[in-house]
């Protein structure tokens, strides 16, 4: 389970998140949804500890990323692609990340058959398609087959079967007790595979709950979109 409490974060003199609280149960994908510059990535790399917080706090079953004993057995990530050398092979990447956290080898073969990239392991990464490169992204963060799962914008730049195929695997690590926290631009497209989801704008959550609760008293999920993330000035 995540829970981020009252979290702050500043660059400089601007605020980019405002005390931000939210929860992703396990056994259930949390959506995490807002327009560009909303705050998503900032939220994420708070809690993956890639960022120092200001104030508040972001957890995994009670630890901070940064003080967990095993994290890639604990949190998978994809935050910016595959995060691979271009040169290197995916196969020879993934045994890099593999070697360093002390995971065994023989899990690369896996997570590359999971991922359906055992046909192209042995290619450099430079020639990967986008979806090609978020596959490998996320085979990475599934090498420690970990409790939790992170993924920023995990379905852009993939074919509408790639989308349906990462939609099946959020699912199936939530219906395996798993803990999935997925963000995206678009609140229709999370319609397909969160329970809960939790609006972000302009560094502040707007709204959260499930997706019935969000969506209630809206026209349709693009009206709830609009109106839950509208400017500060003009929300109603
Ligand atoms: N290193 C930084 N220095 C200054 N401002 C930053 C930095 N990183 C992010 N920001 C600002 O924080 C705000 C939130 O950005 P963030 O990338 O978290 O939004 P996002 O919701 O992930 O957007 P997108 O959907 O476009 O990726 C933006 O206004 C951005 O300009």
């Amino acid at each position: 389970m995540i829970t981020i409490e009252n979290m702050t974060k500043r660059h400089g003199s601007r605020t980019v998140l405002h005390d931000i609280s939210l929860k992703a149960l396990a056994g259930r994908v949390t959506g995490f949804v807002g327009p560009n510059g909303a705050g998503k990535s900032s939220t994420l790399r708070c809690l993956l500890g890639l960022d120092r917080i200001d104030s508040g706090s972001a957890l995994f079953d009670g630890r901070p990323y940064r003080e967990l004993r095993h994290p890639l057995r604990t949190v998978g990530a994809v935050l910016d692609g595959a995060g691979a050398h271009p040169s290197s092979t995916g196969r020879g990447h993934l045994r890099w990340v593999a070697a360093g956290t002390g995971l065994p080898r023989r899990r690369v073969d896996e997570v590359l058959e999971l991922v359906g990239l055992t046909e192209a392991a042995g290619r450099r990464v430079r020639t990967y398609s986008l979806g090609m490169g978020q596959r490998l992204g996320l085979a990475a963060a599934l090498l420690g087959d970990p409790e939790v799962l992170v993924l920023d914008e995990p379905v852009n730049g993939l074919d509408p079967g790639g989308i349906r195929w990462m939609r099946d695997l959020m699912r199936s690590r939530a219906r395996a007790g798993g803990t999935v926290l997925v963000s995206s631009h678009v609140l229709a497209e999370l319609a397909e595979v969160a329970d809960d989801v939790v609006v972000i704008a302009e560094g502040r959550i707007r709204a959260a709950g499930t997706l019935t609760e969000v969506a209630r008293g809206h026209a349709d999920l693009e009206e709830a979109f609009f109106s839950l993330t509208a400017p500060a000035g003009r929300a109603s």
